[in-house]
């Protein structure tokens, strides 16, 4: 949400330029040893050294007729692609920001030499990474590691970057060929930061897209939002509240010819009516009471580049007329004043609203909806995104982490099944919030489920309500709890499991009061006995040790 999320923008913009001037990695494949944690030196003097990534093709196509010899390499996924490097038994390999590292990556959450990985073992497929004192720390499944053992198709992170074990000559198919894990990946689109898809298992793919968190549901949205990039029809971003409308206009944006234009970005909701136009087209000195002198509106900002104008089924219809005849003619006249004044600007416009229907009871222009409708992105809300939420979980840990001078180490794993039980209404937004409360409030330096918020405590135990009691009699509890309790979007079963989440909130609040005296608590409700031990039963209500 455009203002609401600033400090957001000012740490993302920071971290996409980093991102974008530094797509490139660099890689030293040095000679002799390592550098120690200390940062004992390679020899730069000994060292082979290539600022170009290795080709992806490689990653794509590889493909052999006869059976190679163990070839273990570390496959890394980056903002800027994959990145690949062979490792030799006993010959460690350090990965980190700068030299002496032998693979480098201008990531600010990296420490100069981060970790260490050495191919060991009997059978040569075992490498052992070791997290060489890192301030952001080297993690595996949501804890944060000195030292681990990993197999093949184990992988930690490391700042943006996912590093994962990968035996290159891969596994045989029936055709006979041999492909590696990550066949199928391809870069989509162009420019220094690259999007990669179909990485090797499905389900635990994520990629960091300047620093978007996307996992496989995302993916399709992604491909079809770099195609919208390069054009210059208007976008429209459609989906719930906080699903990432806004960094995903941002990414637009930043992948189209536009990039080095101005970005800017306007909350059509928080305008008031009477604003409004002054606001989007600018006004001459004398045009209104206050208008004190002369003033650009955010479209004459925006030539050259985007205008995002979110929250846009609040504009009022007034200026949905003018904005209207702006998008046709590709002029804007100032408020107060008759001189038309070219702009070129391309418009990305979000709403959590469903346009369509307002247009069809007269709440939105038709004719504006179909003129900003060129390519319609919807992202889905985040309970229909499970895969990321560990990693987005990490990703604000760190966040949270720095914004507040905390070291909280790590989530515990039954913390991310109660983060993917719950169905969060307020999507990305509202997992960022709890996990910043969580750092925040813990008195532990892993995050636990008592840490998160309450009412995504309280949606944990409903799964297991539905395991537990498969006499359920509740036709509506059944079919939510047989889907995790998790709304669906704004219809039908969606709307069915947030009210039941609301019951069960209700539930335990009265039986609360009324100190878990049932018949009490029923009393209170007034609602018969019968019903209510049925209803505590059906959502698995137990009574806290004391
Ligand atoms: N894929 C993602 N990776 C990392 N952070 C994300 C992602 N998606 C959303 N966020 C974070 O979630 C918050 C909400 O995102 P954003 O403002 O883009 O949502 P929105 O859909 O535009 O919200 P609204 O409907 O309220 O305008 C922001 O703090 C943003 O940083």
């Amino acid at each position: 949400m455009c203002g609401q999320d600033m400090a957001d923008h000012e740490r993302r913009s920071g971290d996409d330029q980093a991102t974008n001037r530094h797509g490139h990695r660099e890689v030293t494949m040095a000679a002799e040893g390592p550098p120690s944690s200390e940062g004992g030196a390679a020899s730069d003097a000994a060292s082979v050294r290539t600022t170009q990534p290795v080709p992806s093709s490689i990653l794509r196509h590889a493909r052999t007729p006869r059976p190679e010899p163990l070839r273990i390499s570390l496959v890394v996924t980056h903002p800027g692609g994959v990145d690949m490097a062979l490792l030799h038994p006993g010959v460690p390999f350090v990965l980190g920001r700068s030299r002496p590292s032998m693979m480098r990556f201008e990531d600010s959450a990296l420490s100069r030499t981060h970790a260490r990985f050495t191919l060991t073992g009997e059978t040569g497929e075992q490498v052992l990474v070791e997290d060489l004192d890192s301030t952001n720390g080297t993690w595996r499944h949501g804890k944060r590691l000195k030292q681990a053992e990993l197999s093949i198709g184990d992988a930690v992170r490391l700042g943006s970057l996912r590093v994962r074990v990968e035996r290159l000559g891969g596994e045989k198919r029936s055709d006979g060929a041999v492909t590696s894990a990550d066949e199928g990946a391809a870069h989509v689109g162009g420019g220094a930061a690259r999007m990669v898809e179909g990485a090797a298992r499905a389900g635990e793919s994520v990629a960091y897209v300047e620093p978007l968190v996307a996992g496989a549901g995302m993916r399709p949205l992604l491909a079809r939002a770099e195609r919208a990039a390069t054009a210059r029809i208007p976008v429209l971003v459609q989906g719930e509240t906080g699903t990432g409308k806004e960094m995903l206009a941002r990414y637009v944006h930043e992948r189209g010819p536009r990039h080095e234009g101005p970005l800017i970005c306007v909350n059509c909701g928080a305008i008031s009516a009477s604003l409004v136009e002054s606001h989007l087209f600018g006004h001459e000195k004398g045009a209104f009471t206050g208008a004190v002198q002369p003033q650009k509106g955010v479209f004459e900002e925006a030539n050259g580049g985007t205008l995002f104008l979110d929250e846009l089924g609040e504009l009022p219809l007034a200026a949905q007329a003018t904005l209207l005849r702006v998008l046709e003619s590709g002029r804007i006249t100032r408020v107060g004043s008759a001189r038309e004044i070219p702009v070129d600007v391309r418009v990305i416009a979000a709403t959590h609203r469903d346009l369509k229907a307002m247009s069809l009871a007269g709440k939105f222009r038709e004719d504006l909806y179909f003129r900003l409708n060129g390519v319609t992105l919807v992202v889905p809300p985040l309970r229909e995104r499970k895969e990321e939420i560990e990693p987005l979980a990490e990703h604000f840990l760190r966040l949270a982490n720095e914004a507040n001078g905390r070291a909280v180490r790590g989530i515990q794993e039954e913390t991310f099944e109660a983060l993917r039980r719950y169905p969060w209404p307020g999507n990305v937004r509202e997992l960022r919030h709890a996990i910043a409360q969580a750092v925040v409030l813990t008195t532990s330096d892993e995050i636990s489920v008592a840490d998160l918020p309450r009412a995504v405590r309280d949606a944990a135990p409903l799964r297991e309500a539905a395991q537990f009691d498969d006499t359920v009699a509740d036709d509506e509890a059944a079919a939510a709890l047989e889907e995790g309790g998790v709304a669906h979007g704004p219809s039908g079963a969606g709307y069915r499991s947030r009210m039941l989440q609301k019951e069960r909130g209700v539930l335990l609040s009265a039986l609360e009061a009324a100190g878990w005296n049932k018949t009490k608590a029923a009393q209170d409700l007034q609602m018969p006995l019968r019903t209510l031990v049925h209803k505590v039963k059906t959502f698995g209500l137990v009574r806290p040790p004391k």
